[in-house]
């Protein structure tokens, strides 16, 4: 003999005799046991608020972690980072040896070696005289200031050929006039000997000169030789000293005459020992720098190049709704973006800072010549207003994927249009479009970088507070600029996140030009003023009482009289009762899409949960149950009607259900790159878990979903199930006192969903749960009372026996026979039960449906054990009706309906 009810699988011992003892009972009214251990008087309580510290810490240790473990893209930022350092390093270093001339050589030019210089041999010929020379004569007391050049070029540059006494003091000479002063040092001579005596003729001297090969400096604009006009070689200042000191051989031995050409060739054959030495010159003179034409760049492109990242963070949290379900567990907004500015701050000085140390290593002109505030303050500020302009940006993008490609190709394009744009049409503009360009915040650091570019030369000041004059740019603008965009990029996010549907915006466009919204922000600054005064309201909230006198009205249901019974009860039910969920004429459109028509997912929906209930909302697909739960956690908006739960109003302090609610959505939300234990640890954390209690709950909660030996694994690296178990144990470890559990042990193996169906019914205590399922075995055996929806409607509600009673065709009852006792028996169970419906028979097993009304269990057991020897009966069995033919029955009676609706 076998004797089973549907849930016999699944039930524990003494849940079993409950409802053996149960069957056939057709209870109706909500008098039953179970109904007993419900309440249904909920009062005003108070509820301890989430406090935002714990809030802060929970989502700043996350973030960080998550930060680590995205190797990727912080080994792609850091690669980039260094990549921009070196390049700056290898061009500075490549301007430095290449265009800054003798840079080395010259340090400390007074040390030169004069004598390590080759000495040459300079042919003595008139034809190299060059222009002036033809009719000149000079002497050695003349050279210092004899006209050699247009008169015009000693009123500038008085100094034209020097000589001194000694190497040294002509080596200081000449590096301090050529140098420091504005006078022209074309040349400089030393004379080493001479002797042009009779039979000697030895001339050795040694001359400073050009290595450009003209007697002019090469390194400054104003001293190149085109100030002459002409051009002047250095054998023209040979010719000349050979000639003065010809002309002072012959003062001396007392010849007179002057020196013509005709006189040079006639002295031929003397040595004349030349000794040739280029000007010493100052370090840092070059004109073309490249690091100047490139830094700004680099520098612009370096310090965007964590946008894209900024963006990704709040992108995947939000593709993944990874937001929403952390408002679900009562995330406060306020401090989710707080701790996301600042996280994105912290990554984007970390990156600040490296940049800074490689720049004093390797001595950038840009760190090193400029003001330290200057460019420090510009970077600071170009860091805020990054992370907001970031912010903005995430509101632009759904995916993850187009964030990312769109926003490392972003930071090029913000980069190249900053650097053209700014240098060939803005930078010639007027103060006003300058300003008006900077509310883009790339053109404000462009600007700014460019300003203390542009002093980081070799040959100007670096950029000071102090010496910067009208006519100089300063950086006051941008620093100014930058702080502005910081403020309107806040608040451009804020408006879109509360306006756009596409990041769960909910108010109109128009919303701030709304007088009661600002009367309600003052209101809520007066009563938060008034709390903190009030020492123990600080950190709780305070739930309204529910009562019928709570303004609850009942609409007319859409079936009108048609509406079934149970579930009118229901809704009457409700309206006097102070459950703590309470659903009122809910309902939920979604508005139809390319032309579909809306839909109406939830219809009306009117009942209550009450304390330690269980209740199952069972249906199609289809029938509005996720829906339900969306709504009732806040996902979306109610479109019309309301609920209350625990004594909060869903339309107006969602915010305040959420720290005392917690949600098992239907498709898993986590962290990937977390592990179990650190996302349960996470919602604990929210919830003021600390320390030793923290490690606790969440080793009892792994330990109860029987994820412990594996809470060190990647969520990524779960299975679909461990991954179901981990939702449910989020769910139940920050101890809320409302839970929705949509279809929980979906993709559980039996074992696994016994584990949790255990869980959830220890945990019902002091809490109202509502589950959706598909699973009838999982209604039946943890559901105090289940609720049947299709269409958005509410068919049927009630315990799972009285549902089995009222729409069950009673039992069903089998009995096996040999075939010749098989008359006997038929005769037997017509006479016992006469109602009774043969459904089928072969080979001696016949099943039949019997009436509930007719079957008193005991009395069968009786009956069939004392007469089954002389029937010949060799098994029989009795079962009841099961949940899921009940839910067949529902959903045809409901598709009957919707036929006939159409
Ligand atoms: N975001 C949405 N936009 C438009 N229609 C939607 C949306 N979500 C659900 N619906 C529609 O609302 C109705 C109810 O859907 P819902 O997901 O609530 O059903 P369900 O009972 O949870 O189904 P299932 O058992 O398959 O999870 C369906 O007709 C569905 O197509």
């Amino acid at each position: 003999m076998s004797t089973s009810t549907s849930s016999d699988e699944s039930t524990t011992d003494s849940e079993k005799n409950l409802k053996l003892s149960d069957i056939g009972s057709n209870d109706d009214n909500s008098d039953s046991l179970s109904q007993k251990q419900l309440k249904t008087t909920f009062k005003r309580e108070k509820i301890k608020k989430l406090k935002s510290s714990d809030q802060f810490r929970a989502l700043f240790r996350k973030n960080l972690r998550l930060q680590k473990r995205s190797k990727k893209s912080n080994c792609c930022v850091g690669f980039v980072a260094l990549f921009v350092v070196f390049l700056i390093y290898m061009m500075q270093l490549l301007t430095n040896k290449y265009l800054n001339f003798d840079r080395e050589e010259n340090k400390n030019p007074t040390k030169f070696e004069f004598d390590a210089l080759p000495a040459m041999t300079v042919p003595f010929s008139s034809k190299d005289n060059g222009p002036f020379l033809s009719t000149f004569q000079p002497r050695l007391s003349q050279i210092l200031t004899t006209s050699i050049y247009p008169p015009e070029f000693y009123t500038k540059h008085p100094t034209v050929l020097t000589a001194e006494e000694d190497l040294d003091s002509l080596d200081d000479y000449l590096f301090e006039t050529f140098n420091e002063n504005d006078d022209l040092v074309v040349s400089g001579f030393y004379m080493n000997s001479m002797d042009l005596g009779a039979g000697k003729k030895e001339l050795d001297y040694k001359v400073y000169y050009n290595e450009s090969g003209s007697n002019v400096v090469f390194g400054n604009e104003r001293r190149t030789h085109r100030d002459l006009g002409q051009t002047i070689y250095l054998p023209t200042v040979v010719n000349l000293i050979n000639r003065a000191a010809f002309a002072k051989v012959w003062e001396d031995s007392g010849v007179n005459g002057t020196i013509d050409d005709t006189y040079g060739y006639n002295l031929t054959g003397p040595d004349i020992r030349v000794g040739l030495k280029n000007f010493p010159v100052t370090e840092g003179k070059n004109q073309f720098d490249l690091v100047l034409f490139v830094q700004p760049f680099y520098y612009t492109f370096l310090v965007h190049f964590l946008l894209p990242v900024f963006m990704i963070i709040i992108v995947y949290e939000k593709e993944n709704k990874l937001v929403d379900i952390m408002i679900m567990f009562g995330l406060k907004m306020k401090v989710y973006w707080s701790v996301n500015y600042i996280f994105n701050f912290t990554i984007y000085m970390f990156l600040i800072l490296v940049f800074y140390i490689a720049g004093y290593i390797l001595q950038f002109r840009f760190f090193i010549q400029n003001n330290f505030l200057a460019h420090f303050l510009l970077f600071i500020l170009w860091g805020f207003s990054m992370v907001s302009f970031g912010f903005f940006l995430s509101t632009l993008f759904r995916k993850v994927r187009t964030a990312s490609l769109i926003g490392y190709f972003l930071v090029i394009i913000l980069t190249l249009v900053s650097n053209l744009v700014w240098d060939n049409i803005i930078a010639d503009k007027g103060t006003g479009t300058k300003t008006l360009c900077m509310f883009l915040p790339s053109f404000a650091i462009y600007s700014g970088i460019k300003v203390l570019s542009d002093h980081s030369s070799i040959s100007v000041e670096g950029f000071k507070f102090s010496n910067f004059d009208a006519s100089s740019e300063g950086l006051g603008m941008q620093y100014l600029m930058l702080f502005a965009d910081t403020i309107l990029y806040l608040l451009i996010t804020g408006y879109l996140y509360a306006v756009l549907p596409s990041t769960g915006g909910k108010k109109s466009p128009f919303f701030f030009l709304n007088p009661k919204m600002y009367k309600r922000l003052f209101r809520n600054m007066k009563k938060k003023k008034k709390n903190n005064q009030d020492d123990d309201s600080d950190d709780v909230e305070r739930s309204q009482p529910i009562s019928s006198d709570d303004g609850f009205e009942l609409n007319e249901d859409p079936r009108g009289e048609d509406i079934p019974e149970d579930v009118e009860r229901e809704r009457q039910r409700v309206i006097k009762n102070n459950d703590p969920i309470k659903l009122i004429n809910l309902y939920k459109v979604y508005k139809g899409q390319d032309g579909n028509p809306d839909v109406n997912a939830v219809n009306c929906l009117t009942l209550g949960i009450r304390l330690n209930e269980c209740f199952g909302i069972l249906g199609p697909n289809g029938a509005g149950k996720t829906t339900a739960v969306n709504v009732l956690s806040g996902l979306f908006p109610a479109t019309s009607g309301t609920a209350k739960i625990r004594g909060f109003d869903i339309k107006k302090e969602m915010s305040k259900v959420h720290t005392i609610m917690s949600v098992c959505p239907q498709h898993d939300i986590l962290w990937e790159e977390q592990t179990g234990e650190e996302t349960l640890e996470f919602y604990a954390r929210m919830h003021g878990y600390k320390k030793k209690k923290l490690d606790e709950k969440v080793e009892q909660t792994l330990n109860e979903v029987g994820l412990y030996s594996d809470r060190k694994k990647l969520i990524k690296e779960y299975s679909g199930g461990m991954k179901r178990r981990i939702s449910v144990a989020c769910a139940l470890i920050t101890n809320p006192k409302v839970i929705f559990l949509d279809e929980p042990t979906t993709g559980l193996d039996p074992a696994s969903k016994r584990q949790v169906w255990d869980v959830i019914r220890k945990a019902r205590k002091e809490k109202s749960i509502i589950l959706t399922t598909h699973s009838m075995e999982e209604a039946d055996s943890l559901c105090d009372r289940i609720g049947i929806m299709a269409n958005g409607m509410l068919r049927t509600i009630g315990e799972s026996q009285e549902l089995k009673s009222r729409y069950g065709k009673g039992f069903k009852f089998m009995v096996h026979c040999n075939i010749e006792d098989d008359e006997k028996v038929k005769n037997f169970i017509k006479k016992t039960f006469p109602n009774a419906n043969e459904m089928n028979s072969l080979a001696g097993t016949s099943n039949y449906e019997i009436p509930s009304d007719e079957v008193v269990l005991s009395e069968v057991f009786q009956i069939l054990e004392e007469q089954k020897n002389e029937l010949g009966i060799l098994d029989w069995g009795i079962s009841q009706t099961t949940l899921e033919e009940v839910f067949h029955e529902i959903t045809r009676i409901a598709e009957g309906q919707a036929q006939l609706e159409i």
